[in-house]
């Protein structure tokens, strides 16, 4: 099967203007078929060993999106002190989830153990499985802006916040957990670099050839 080119475009056209969304979220609701083809696609992700580690807990319930936003609000003070000056008061005036706003949460996690200990494409590096868990997130991720809909990654909580509130057991790993919904407008550049906390990096000065830059051979 070859990919049109028209289809290239809809390809390229989804990764530049996937964006990570916190506040832009509005009250619709996911129709379910439509959520079903996100976490297919999802679902569809490269995996080491093809061990598919990943599950996909959706959270709708409001008391348990509140018990995530207070371990947001938690870790988000401990965060706060580890900046200083004026990079603090940027910090604390991000906003940096849409945990009660989005009508949707999906919690990411990764069963290490799913098929066995000894791993096809994992014996040498053991985190394989996790970042497998990752692929299946930028799959949700693109897939939902393919369908006009938000996504938001919100890392600023403890696990064991999340633990408790969707019981996952200790044995399973938690990976992400993703504010979802449809969205007022996609902001084309990200809230990070708009509000000046970091600018992208140019897409040459991150592609090498051959080796490591070496400052000497530059
Ligand atoms: C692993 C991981 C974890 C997080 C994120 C991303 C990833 C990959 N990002 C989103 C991040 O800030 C965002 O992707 C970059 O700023 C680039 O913006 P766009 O995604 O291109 O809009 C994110 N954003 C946020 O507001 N709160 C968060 O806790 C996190 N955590």
């Amino acid at each position: 099967m070859k990919i049109t080119q028209e289809e290239r475009n809809a390809v390229y056209k989804t990764i530049f203007a996937r964006r990570d969304v916190r506040k832009e979220f509005i009250d619709k609701p996911i129709p379910d078929d439509v959520l079903e083809r996100i976490l297919i696609a999802a679902h569809h992700a490269p995996s080491v060993g093809f061990m598919q580690p990943w599950d996909f807990i959706v959270v709708q319930n409001p008391q348990t999106k509140r018990k995530i936003k207070q371990g947001f609000l938690t870790a988000h003070a401990e965060a706060t002190n580890m900046f200083e000056g004026e990079r603090k008061e940027k910090y604390q005036n991000l906003k940096l989830e849409g945990i009660e706003e989005a009508p949707l949460g999906i919690c990411v996690t990764c069963d290490r153990s799913r098929t066995g200990s000894a791993v096809l494409g994992r014996t040498a590096k053991p985190e394989m499985d996790l970042f497998s868990a990752v692929c299946a997130v930028q799959n949700l991720w693109l897939a939902a802006r393919a369908e006009n809909i938000g996504v938001g990654w919100v890392s600023i909580v403890h696990d064991h916040v999340i633990r408790d509130a969707l019981h996952i057991p200790e044995s399973i790993d938690i990976i992400a957990y993703l504010c979802v919904g449809y969205v007022e407008h996609f902001q084309t550049t990200p809230d990070l670099e708009r509000f000046g906390w970091l600018p992208r990096r140019e897409a040459k000065s991150a592609i090498h050839f051959e080796s490591w830059p070496n400052p000497i051979n530059e």
